[in-house]
């Protein structure tokens, strides 16, 4: 029996780079990521992107697009965690460290995909690209991905 937790994962992309936040503590902690969490109640996905985005970066959404949809499982774990996955090409505000993340721009040929979740480069490539994807990854504790699925779709 799974159960099913709702996630957000905004990344902030410029001409040239990205913004990815170091994660201070909690689930991932040590990791570089984009900016996310749960859903409060009564929000929608969207709200929840652009609120998360801000606590965890100071940064406000000016545009945003879903791209994706990833539901990752881990062995001997029954709750599946379904994150939606956006881009954000344009905000206001300066990046700023938080309780949760230190934010920092990357130039895009700089990825810090050793420090990241074992996915991010597998699907960031379609997220710069602007596709939109759907995957599911099974990860054996937090760095082995032991099953996984990627396809680029024409809607989410
Ligand atoms: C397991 N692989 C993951 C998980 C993840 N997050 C889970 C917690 O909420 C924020 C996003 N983010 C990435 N890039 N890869």
């Amino acid at each position: 029996m799974f159960t099913t937790k709702l996630l957000t994962l905004a990344l902030v992309v410029q001409p040239g780079r990205v913004l990815l936040g170091m994660k201070k503590r909690g689930f991932g902690a040590g990791k570089w990521n984009g900016f996310g969490g749960k859903l409060q109640r009564g929000e929608t996905i969207e709200q929840a992107a652009k609120r998360e985005l801000l606590e965890e970066s100071g940064l406000v959404v000016d545009s945003m697009e879903k791209l994706g949809n990833i539901k990752f499982e881990f062995v001997g774990e029954t709750e599946i965690l379904d994150v939606h996955i956006f881009r954000v090409d344009s905000f206001e505000g300066q990046p700023t460290e938080s309780d949760e993340m230190r934010p920092q721009w990357f130039d895009l040929d700089k990825i810090p995909f050793g420090q990241m979740w074992a996915d991010d480069i597998l699907w960031f490539p379609m997220m710069l690209q602007r596709k939109k994807f759907l995957g599911y990854f099974k990860f054996q504790g937090h760095d082995l991905i032991v099953e996984h699925k990627l396809e680029e779709v024409k809607e989410l």
